[in-house]
C-alpha cells in the first residue's frame, strides 16, 4: 500500500478543450494517505467517476502526474497499478462458482492455495454467501453478483487501495447497511486505503475518515465530516450536507455586519467590503425568538422530523429554516437570530475568511 498523490491533474473528453465546461475534472492536487477511508461525494455528473477512473488508469489524464508512493504512475495500465476496482453493476465471471469468482485474483497473483481457501472462506462470511459457494454465479440474484464483485474487491491483501464506485446501487436496503458496517470494519482490520464513491450524504458520512466533495468537475472540499458541517467551504457543500441543508441568504458584507435588504445581521469576525456577496448559516444555528429580538420572518410552517422540528420561514422574500427542539414553544409572532459566530461569508461561493 502506498499514500497516492494527484499532482495537478486535470482531465477532459474532448480533444480540444477550450471553455470550463469542456474539462469533466478541473485542476486536482490531492494526497490520498495511505490506510485512510475516504467518501467522494457529489451529485451525478460533477466528475466523480473520471477521478476514480484516473486513479485506477482507466483513464490517462489530460494533464498532470499520478504518482503511488514515489513512482509516477501516470502512463501505466490498470493491471500494473495494483489497484482494486468494484463498479455499480457486478463485474464477475458467471460460468465459475461462487468460490473460483473469489478466489480469481488471488490465483491470478499465484497465492499458495491454502491460503486461497483461508481468505475465500473468510469472504464467503462476510458477503454472507458460504452456503453458495459452490454455485455457479450466473445463477445468483443481481444483488447476490454485486457481494461477489465486492468480495473480489476485498479478497487480495496486496492492493495499492481500492475503489468503490457507488457498489450498494444494486443491492437491498438493509443489506446495505450490512455490507457498508462490514466495509468499515474491514477497513480497521486491514487498513487498506479505501475511495468510495457516492452521490448520498448518509453513505459518505458514514463510511469515510474525510469526504471529497465535487462539485462540476472541481474539488470543493477535502475535510473530515464535522468540518463539512462546521465550515463549509462552498456553498454546494453546504446545501449538499446536512438537512435540511445551509441557509445561504445574498447580502453584502462590510467590517463586522451583513446587511440583507433592511436587516443588519452580525458576523464575529470583520470582512472585506463585498456587495454581491452570500452569508450561510446552518438551521442548527438559527434560533426562533420572539418578534423583535431578531431578524422579522413569517413562518410558514413547521416540519416534525421526530428528534426534532423544522420552522420554514421567509425572510425577505428567501426561505429560511431553523431547527428547533420537540418542546420549544414557538411565539405567534417570531424573529430569528443567527448565532454571529456560526455565520459563514462566501464570494463567488466560496468561503472567504475575516480579515485577522
Ligand atoms: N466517456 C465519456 N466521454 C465524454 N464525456 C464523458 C465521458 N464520461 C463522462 N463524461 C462526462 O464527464 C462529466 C463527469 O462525468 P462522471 O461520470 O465522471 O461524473 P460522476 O460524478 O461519476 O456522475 P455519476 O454519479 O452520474 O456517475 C459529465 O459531464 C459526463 O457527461
Amino acid at each position: 500500500m502506498s499514500r497516492i498523490v494527484l499532482d495537478g491533474i486535470a482531465h477532459s473528453y474532448r480533444s480540444n478543450p477550450q471553455g470550463a465546461a469542456d474539462w469533466a475534472l478541473k485542476e486536482v492536487n490531492h494526497v490520498w494517505e495511505d490506510g485512510q477511508a475516504y467518501a467522494l461525494l457529489g451529485p451525478s455528473g460533477c466528475g466523480k467517476t473520471t477521478l476514480l477512473n484516473l486513479i485506477s488508469g482507466l483513464l490517462t489524464p489530460s494533464r498532470g502526474r499520478i504518482l503511488f508512493g514515489d513512482s509516477d504512475v501516470t502512463d501505466m495500465p490498470p493491471e500494473a497499478r495494483n489497484i482494486a476496482q468494484v463498479f455499480q453493476f457486478p463485474v464477475i465471471y458467471d460460468t465459475m462458482s461462487v468460490f473460483d469468482n473469489l478466489a480469481f485474483p488471488l490465483r491470478n497473483r499465484r497465492v499458495p492455495e491454502a491460503e486461497v481457501r483461508t481468505r475465500v472462506e473468510e469472504m464467503l462470511r462476510i458477503i454472507d454467501l458460504q452456503d453458495k459457494a459452490k454455485r455457479k454465479a450466473a445463477n445468483l440474484s443481481a444483488d447476490e453478483k454485486q457481494k461477489i464483485s465486492l468480495g473480489r474487491g476485498l479478497v487480495r491483501s496486496d492492493v495499492n487501495a481500492i475503489l468503490f464506485d457507488e457498489p450498494l446501487t444494486v443491492i437491498d436496503p438493509h443489506m446495505k447497511w450490512v455490507l457498508r458496517s462490514q466495509l468499515k470494519h474491514l477497513h480497521k482490520r486491514f487498513g487498506f486505503t479505501m475511495i468510495y464513491v457516492t452521490h448520498d450524504q448518509t453513505e459518505a458520512l458514514t463510511f469515510a475518515d474525510k469526504v471529497v466533495v465535487m462539485y462540476e468537475g472541481e474539488v470543493v472540499q477535502f475535510g473530515t465530516p464535522e468540518e463539512l458541517f462546521e465550515k463549509p467551504r462552498h456553498t454546494f457543500v453546504g446545501y449538499f450536507i446536512g438537512s435540511p441543508g445551509m441557509n445561504v441568504l445574498p447580502a453584502s458584507v462590510d467590517g463586522r455586519e451583513a446587511i440583507l435588504g433592511g436587516n443588519r445581521i452580525s458576523l464575529s469576525g470583520s470582512y472585506e467590503r463585498a456587495v454581491t456577496a452570500e452569508i450561510g448559516v446552518r438551521p442548527e444555528f438559527v434560533r426562533v425568538a420572539r418578534a423583535g429580538e431578531g431578524l422579522p420572518v413569517q413562518i410558514r410552517r413547521v416540519e416534525d422530523l421526530g428528534r426534532f422540528r423544522v420552522v420554514r420561514a421567509s425572510l425577505e422574500g428567501h426561505e429560511v429554516n431553523a431547527v428547533v427542539g420537540e418542546d420549544q414553544e414557538l411565539p405567534a409572532e417570531a424573529s430569528l437570530v443567527f448565532d454571529p459566530a456560526r455565520v459563514n461569508v462566501y464570494v463567488d461561493s466560496h468561503l472567504v475568511e475575516p480579515r485577522a
